[in-house]
C-alpha cells in the first residue's frame, strides 16, 4: 500500500475482537522496522508481548502501583488478545542522546500501528499514569536503564468491514502552525 494511501486509512481501534497475530505472524510485521530511521543504527528497542495470563500480570502489577482496585486494571489490561509492550532499551552511544533513542522506539511503535492496520488488524496506542511505575516496570522484567513507551493493544478489527468504521474523518492540518519556513 503506497505510504499516502497508509497513513489516510490509518486508525486505531480501541474495542477489538479476541483473534490476534501468532508469534510468528507478528515477527513478519516486525522485520520490516529495521527500517525506522535510526541514529548509528542503534536499534534502541524491544517489543514484550502479553498474552493470556500475562495481561493480568500487567493488571495486578498496575493495581499494586495504584495501591489497590486489581480487579478494575485486570479488566483494563485484558481489553485486548495481545498487549504489546514498546519498550525503550537504551544503547551505549557518545553520538546519539537518549531523546534521539527515545524518538527511534517511537518510530517503531507508530510503524508498527500502520503495518498492523495494513494486515488487517486493530491496535490502539496507550499508556495513563501508571506507565513509568516500578511494579510496572518490574513485571515486565525491564533492564535498570529500560522504560516503556506503552503498549500497544492489538486484536482484530471488530465488525470488519463496515463502512462506517474506516476511513475515519480527520481535521485537516492547519499549516499556518504546522508547517512555516524560516
Ligand atoms: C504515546 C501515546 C500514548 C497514548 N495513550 C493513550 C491512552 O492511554 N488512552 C487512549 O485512549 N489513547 C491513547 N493514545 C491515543 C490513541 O493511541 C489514538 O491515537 C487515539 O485514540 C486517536 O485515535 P486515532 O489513532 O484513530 O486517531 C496514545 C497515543 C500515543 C501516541
Amino acid at each position: 500500500m503506497p505510504a499516502r494511501a497508509a497513513f489516510d486509512a490509518r486508525r486505531s481501534f480501541s474495542k477489538v475482537t479476541a483473534e490476534a497475530p501468532s508469534s510468528d505472524e507478528l515477527r513478519e510485521l516486525v522485520a520490516p522496522l529495521a527500517s525506522v530511521a535510526d541514529h548509528s543504527g542503534l536499534r534502541p528497542w524491544r517489543l514484550i508481548e502479553l498474552r493470556g495470563d500475562a495481561r493480568l500480570r500487567l493488571g495486578d502489577a498496575m493495581g499494586d502501583a495504584a495501591g489497590g482496585k486489581h480487579e478494575k486494571y485486570r479488566a483494563k489490561a485484558t481489553r485486548a488478545p495481545l498487549v504489546l509492550a514498546i519498550v525503550v532499551a537504551p544503547q551505549p552511544s557518545k553520538k546519539v542522546p537518549l531523546w534521539e533513542q527515545e524518538a527511534v522506539a517511537s518510530g517503531v511503535a507508530h510503524g508498527l500501528g500502520l503495518l498492523l492496520h495494513e494486515a488487517g488488524w486493530g491496535s490502539i496506542w496507550r499508556t495513563g499514569e501508571l506507565t513509568r511505575t516500578d511494579a510496572v516496570h518490574a513485571a515486565h522484567q525491564l533492564g535498570a536503564d529500560e522504560y516503556l513507551l506503552g503498549w500497544l493493544y492489538i486484536g482484530g478489527i471488530p465488525d470488519r468491514g463496515r463502512p462506517e468504521k474506516s476511513p475515519k474523518p480527520r481535521k485537516p492540518l492547519d499549516f499556518t502552525r504546522h508547517l512555516s519556513a524560516l
